[in-house]
């Protein structure tokens, strides 16, 4: 059963085009999704419309039985419920990490207050910091203070705008490993928002893929990375290899296989090292056609005549 759904929101911002187009989406209670979308396609304004702080232009949404009220309908804007973080998200700079974490909860008694804060400080392994002020953290560090903050109220759904696109690739990445676990542990309802496929899937497997205000598509990753809905998502990927003499059918550089057999002649013009593989980029017999095709071997170099070969399943056609 769908808990948070949004339904047929449109925004338009003054006279300008629209920034999110009849978008419908529902995530299930607990569920952690990641959404990708290149800059402007209305990621934000989606996550600010479902925290209600923006006003929507039509549509509503929902969290569960209840309507979130905008801005317009509502005295005090959005959400205890509903916590969005962004990347300017700012901590008190003159608090320590424990009264950051602690701010929201300045209004319940103070024997829940120190629990819940040490349990954040636990959850979040961030107790060795807890006196220090944000400025002595490292960016990954505030971000997990900031989360730890929005954490607090228990919240039943977190929204992530981009929170970590200040932090190094690594920090990222180790971050984003060690929220995804607590996000599935605490059962929250994450949405995610990257313009980075790798981010996204290191957070989640199910993936959102939203273009110019509207929802392309929706799905675990296999089935997004096995029938993208078209070639703005496939591209999302990685490249495609065109298909000689087809209109439309694309082979993935992942899924061409170098062989011995005579299949599909070619001549290595390029070779990049990449982490996993070289990729190759090599010029078709008797075609236009240059394709980009992996070598986990790291055996071919630029000159070598290469045989191609693919499975048909693993075409890719819009
Ligand atoms: N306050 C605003 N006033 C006018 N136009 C706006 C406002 N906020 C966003 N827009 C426009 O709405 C569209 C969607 O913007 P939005 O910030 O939601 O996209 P985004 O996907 O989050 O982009 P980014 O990744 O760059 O943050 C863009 O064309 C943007 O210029």
């Amino acid at each position: 059963m769908s808990y948070l759904k949004v339904s047929e929101v449109s925004k338009r911002y003054d006279a300008g085009s629209l920034a999110l187009e009849d978008f419908s989406l529902q995530v299930k209670r607990g569920g952690v999704v990641s959404m990708v979308g290149e800059s402007g396609s209305g990621k934000s304004s989606l996550l600010r419309i479902i925290a209600g702080l923006e006003v929507q232009s039509a549509g509503v949404v929902h969290l569960g039985d209840q309507k979130i009220l905008n801005p317009a309908q509502k005295l005090v804007p959005g959400y205890d419920e509903i916590q969005l973080i962004h990347q300017e998200y700012k901590l008190y700079p003159n608090s320590t990490v424990e009264e950051n974490i602690a701010r929201p909860l300045l209004l319940y008694d103070k024997a829940y207050q120190k629990e819940r804060t040490a349990e954040i400080l636990e959850l979040l392994s961030l107790r060795a910091f807890k006196d220090k002020k944000p400025r002595q953290l490292s960016g990954g560090q505030q971000q997990k203070v900031a989360i730890g903050r929005a954490l607090s109220i228990e919240p039943e759904v977190l929204l992530l705008d981009e929170p970590f696109s200040s932090l190094d690739a690594i920090q990222k990445r180790d971050l984003i490993e060690e929220l995804k676990e607590i996000f599935d542990a605490l059962e929250v309802t994450v949405i995610f928002v990257t313009h980075d496929v790798d981010d996204a899937l290191l957070m989640s497997e199910e993936l959102l893929i939203i273009q110019k205000g509207k929802l392309l598509q929706q799905g675990n990753v296999r089935e997004v990375f096995r029938k993208p809905a078209s070639a703005y998502v496939a591209r999302l990927f990685g490249y495609l290899n065109l298909i000689p003499g087809a209109e439309e059918a694309y082979v993935r550089p992942s899924e061409v296989k170098i062989t011995s057999k005579t299949s599909i002649k070619a001549e290595v013009v390029k070779q990049q090292f990449l982490i996993h593989y070289n990729l190759l980029t090599v010029k078709l017999e008797d075609s236009e056609l240059f394709w980009k095709v992996d070598d986990p071997s790291r055996s071919v170099n630029v000159g070598d005549e290469v045989f191609l070969d693919y499975q048909k399943e693993q075409l890719i056609q819009f």
